[in-house]
């Protein structure tokens, strides 16, 4: 069963934390943008792993360089999962996977940026990743012609365990889901409902229906 990822892009833990709790039951992960994150510090993946110690808090935290030290701060503040950009070295990519091992976490590639998301993800599985985010940021997004489709094809042909980010939606997600994508990932879509908890509900039923 695919699980759930609501991705937070909003700007203070207090916000965050509201979010979170409408939209909990309904997801398995809980993300942390990284625009959250360099607002508010570390401290806002504490609060956020105390309020719901049952889910995965993800950092999005998109390591470029000294991947095993920005990991181990997300680690040790609570992260279950931290993001390294796939343009990134190796070298800090097997730095965060250093990190993830010693809390026993986990280490997710974002693909934003890369030419060759499908080969990049299958380089970089090999580095001990928990899976690669086959990703369209949300400049890319913002760009004429972006459709989300191009992830979806990379989806059903990358043969390594990926989730899909960049502009998931209700009318999207059931493709997205049978395309393998292992986990799904929704930002706008929910917090920028009317009804965020609704509309988690409504994704969590199509992702559970696909
Ligand atoms: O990491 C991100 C942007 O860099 C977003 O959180 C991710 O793209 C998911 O949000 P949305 O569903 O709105 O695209």
């Amino acid at each position: 069963m695919a699980k759930l990822q609501v991705a937070i892009d909003l700007l203070t833990t207090e916000e965050a934390l509201a979010l979170a709790a409408k939209v909990a039951p309904y997801v398995d992960i809980i993300e942390l943008g990284t625009p959250l994150i360099k607002n508010m510090g570390s401290a806002v993946i504490t609060a956020m792993k105390n309020a719901h110690p049952d889910k995965l808090v993800f950092a999005d935290l998109k390591t470029a360089d000294a991947g095993e030290l920005e990991a181990d701060i997300a680690f040790k503040a609570g992260a279950d999962l931290v993001t390294v950009m796939g343009a990134a070295g190796d070298a800090t990519i097997i730095g965060a996977v250093k990190a993830a091992k010693a809390h026993n976490k986990g280490v997710v590639v974002d693909t934003i940026g890369y030419p060759d998301r499908v080969r990049r993800a299958q380089e970089v599985t090999k580095l001990g990743v928990e899976f690669v985010e086959l990703h369209a940021g949300l400049d890319e997004q913002w760009t004429a012609g972006y459709s989300i489709q191009v992830l979806i094809d990379e989806a059903a042909r990358v043969g390594v365990p990926v989730s899909v980010a960049g502009g998931v939606n209700i009318n999207n997600v059931t493709a997205v889901v049978k395309a393998g994508a292992k986990v799904v990932v929704a930002g706008a879509a929910i917090y920028g409902a009317e009804n965020p908890a609704e509309a988690a509900k409504e994704l969590r039923e199509a992702i559970d229906a696909a």
